[in-house]
């Protein structure tokens, strides 16, 4: 994000950090919110808010935003002078696809968000490389336009100061974590999600043993249609179309592939394949599959030399019958293939020298992550409920 474009100092406005997060911390978000994200609130935008994340059984995947969040909210806090002030009101990872954009505004500028002070923007990928178009501008004073870079973190006043905008997205996948502060701490959204955690978390002690898998929000939630209109005839199914994306198949072992509770296949164990061959293992559901996924490519680089031997799982080559089965659900869950192609294809992942070998050990070493967050949620959870604030639990 440029050189030295520390902010206004003079009035306090705003504050740019260039390396705020470090590659891993973006990288690790980026997996949660490819693995978890709806449709979102503007055109051609998904979100996955902390909300969703409890919501869907997968309350670990909050533990990765803790320490940035508590970091964040120091910084804020230090900056504008109002140390112990805040709440958050807002967590939430926001992408930005091709068509998204956003002309000048606050981020105070309706009557339900005058409760909003404070803005930060994390950015997680980065302008060029990750995405075109997407450029984020101030209207007035200096730095006036920020080039996203993975790591960056921009923190303004939501009022009017600091009216901006963004670029219209031009291709690929534009990624932020995004959060408002108030100085109202009835906006909190911490006590909100600790009571939702109470009431969703498995508490007895042989559960809290069981390994968290997700479980899919209403099908409409992941429907993605040009101009938001919702209709099954085209669009699609976004967390297939994340799957496809990657070049990975998906295989239904059910006798018959109904039109009628087409929907419902997706909560029902599913395989994959890549390439003819089918993978031995059933994921519970479609978020399952499409979790495995994308701990691949979060972690492939790394992998190769992980010394971890996996439980070995066979792979079969598919039977003409089978590639007809996968070709059928590919037509029910992507009707708009050219627009699912535009908007998910991820190129890296086909020219990367797939091998099943890594793949297993990607579920497995998904698993041990998993239960280590899980983990870390069951010691945590009691301390957020005496403080009624959601932290880092130094364990
Ligand atoms: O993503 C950004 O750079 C800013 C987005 C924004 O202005 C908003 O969500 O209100
Ligand atoms: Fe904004």
């Amino acid at each position: 994000m440029g050189d030295d474009t520390t902010g206004e100092k003079q009035n306090q406005a705003r504050l740019i950090i260039p390396d705020f997060l470090s590659l891993q911390e973006c990288k690790e978000l980026e997996f949660i919110h490819r693995s978890c994200s709806t449709v979102g609130y503007r055109p051609n935008v998904f979100s996955t808010t902390l909300s969703h994340l409890i919501a869907t059984n997968s309350p670990h995947l909050i533990i990765p935003f803790l320490s940035i969040r508590d970091r964040l909210k120091e910084k804020v806090e230090e900056f504008f002078g109002c140390e112990y002030e805040l709440s958050v009101e807002f967590t939430g990872l926001i992408s930005w696809t091709r068509g998204a954009s956003i002309g000048w505004h606050t981020d105070d500028n309706r009557p339900y968000l005058k409760q909003r002070h404070f803005t930060a923007v994390c950015y997680l990928n980065t302008y060029g490389q990750d995405f075109k178009g997407g450029l984020f501008h101030f209207r007035d004073g200096h730095p006036n336009t920020l080039v996203p870079a993975a790591g960056a973190v921009s923190i303004y006043t939501a009022d009017d100061r600091n009216v901006h905008s963004v670029d219209e997205i031009i291709e690929g996948e534009r990624l932020t974590l995004t959060m408002w502060f108030s100085r109202d701490s009835a906006h909190d959204e911490d006590a909100k999600l600790i009571s939702l955690l109470s009431s969703n978390m498995p508490c007895s002690s042989s559960k809290s043993e069981e390994l968290l898998l997700p479980r899919p929000a209403s099908s409409n939630m992941y429907w993605f249609c040009r101009g938001q209109e919702q209709n099954e005839e085209s669009g699609f199914n976004i967390c297939c179309a994340r799957i496809y994306g990657a070049g990975f198949d998906i295989y239904s072992t059910e006798e018959q592939l109904s039109c009628s509770d087409f929907s419902e296949l997706l909560e029902r164990p599913l395989q994959l394949a890549r390439s003819k061959v089918l993978f031995e293992q059933e994921f519970t559901n479609i978020l399952h599959a499409l979790q495995v996924v994308q701990f691949l490519w979060w972690k492939a680089p790394a992998q190769v030399n992980s010394l971890r031997v996996a439980k070995r799982r066979e792979v079969w080559l598919l039977s003409e019958l089978q590639q007809g089965k996968i070709a059928s659900l590919k037509f029910m869950f992507v009707k708009d293939n050219e627009l699912a192609n535009k908007m998910f294809r991820d190129d890296r992942c086909y020219l990367y020298e797939f091998d099943w070998t890594e793949f297993t050990v990607a579920v497995d070493e998904l698993e041990h992550y998993s239960r280590r967050l899980q983990k870390e949620l069951v010691m945590s959870l009691p301390h957020w409920r005496t403080q009624q604030i959601i932290y880092k639990v130094p364990l």
